[in-house]
């Protein structure tokens, strides 16, 4: 099958290395230094899920209509990614594979006659330099679009994805975006200091205030009606009862996550940016908390409070010491 990558980043170079590996035609999009690198040596990719070198095609948009496309740029580039190849996709089953909450729909109003799905990825994907990934957690990745049950063409574009790595159509998608937010709380605080996702969780300090952001990240859900769909046995009724949990034991839920994550470091996809010296995607993850908590009428403090810091080090290129965020998120 043709498939069409665009953003060949950490998880579009992981996504394109594997679907080429298992004999796929892939052509991917990226543009600077991560182009020139994928032009002249290909995708390499190690870790979790072996080795694989791909020489893709590539270029600054796709040039072949694929039966299939996969973004897989960071939410913010999603828009002028989308709409540099809109002409030649729009009519192809599109998979947005990204984390927040908006960029199903944003897809879905950029092209018309495309069905539009997401992927959730729990996968750490680790973008070491231009064309190199190194995958440092695998695991199931979730595909659906919408409130309602896995449909057919789901399950059918999940069965494709299946060739490189193990993808599940799941209904619900809305509300597993939702849960899947929650996950990412992992992401600010890495970012903020330097530090690794298990390192932070590893911090009793740090762990509270990442703690404290899903609780809050769980209780603006529930203002706004969302019910949490259901990501590596983490669903609703759990998420309910962690928010109401004392913040002591609600911590077991980002030691969870940690120990799934295994030991080998992983930045986060926000951290990497920052050591890119790129904007981050901290508003469409602890941001999108802080509007979605404004639009219920209630305030997101802790979420705020991280949003600030992330673009403080986005700005500065410097990390903080961990007693900056201790004394100015309210956790
Ligand atoms: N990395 C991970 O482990 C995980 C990431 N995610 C989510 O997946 C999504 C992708 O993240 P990730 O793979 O880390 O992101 P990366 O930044 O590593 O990759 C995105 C790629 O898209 C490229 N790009 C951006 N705009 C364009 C454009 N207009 N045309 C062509 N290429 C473009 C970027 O190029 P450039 O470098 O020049 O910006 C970059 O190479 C995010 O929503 C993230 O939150 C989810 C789970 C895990
Ligand atoms: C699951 C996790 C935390 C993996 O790194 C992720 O989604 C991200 O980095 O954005």
């Amino acid at each position: 099958m043709r498939i069409g990558i665009i953003g060949a980043g950490a998880l579009g170079g992981t996504f394109a290395a594997l679907l080429a590996r298992a004999g796929h035609e892939v052509e991917v999009t990226a543009r600077g230094a991560g182009l020139e690198a994928i032009r002249s040596r290909g995708i390499r990719l190690s870790g979790g899920y072996g080795e694989a070198h791909a020489r893709v095609a590539a270029g600054e948009a796709l040039t072949v209509r694929p039966d299939l496309v996969l973004v897989c740029t960071k939410a913010q580039d999603a828009e002028a990614a989308i709409s540099a190849n809109a002409a030649l996709i729009d009519g192809v089953p599109v998979v947005v594979v990204q984390n927040g909450l908006d960029g199903v729909d944003a897809a879905a109003r950029l092209l018309p006659r495309s069905a539009c799905m997401g992927v959730l990825s729990i996968i750490a994907a680790n973008y070491t330099e231009p064309g190199v990934v190194r995958v440092t957690t695998t695991a199931a990745s979730y595909l659906g679009r919408g409130d309602g049950p896995a449909d057919d063409e789901c399950r059918r574009v999940a069965a494709i994805l299946s060739d490189a790595v193990p993808v599940i159509a799941i209904g619900g998608f809305r509300g597993a975006q939702w849960t899947k937010l929650i996950v990412n709380m992992l992401n600010a605080v890495p970012a903020i200091v330097g530090r690794s996702v298990q390192d932070v969780v590893d911090d009793r300090h740090l762990r509270r205030v990442v703690t404290a952001s899903m609780r809050e990240t769980v209780r603006v859900g529930i203002a706004r009606g969302v019910r949490f769909g259901s990501l590596q046995g983490l669903g609703d009724r759990r998420l309910r009862l962690f928010a109401r949990m004392p913040l002591a034991v609600g911590q077991l839920l980002p030691r969870l996550m940690r120990v799934r994550m295994g030991s080998v470091p992983n930045l986060g996809s926000t951290q990497q940016s920052v050591r890119r010296g790129q904007p981050t995607e901290v508003d469409f993850l602890n941001g999108v908390v802080v509007r979605e908590a404004a639009r219920a009428g209630l305030s997101a403090p802790v979420n705020a409070a991280l949003t600030a810091l992330v673009h403080e080090v986005e700005a500065s290129g410097a990390f903080l010491p961990a007693s900056r965020v201790l004394a100015e998120v309210p956790a």
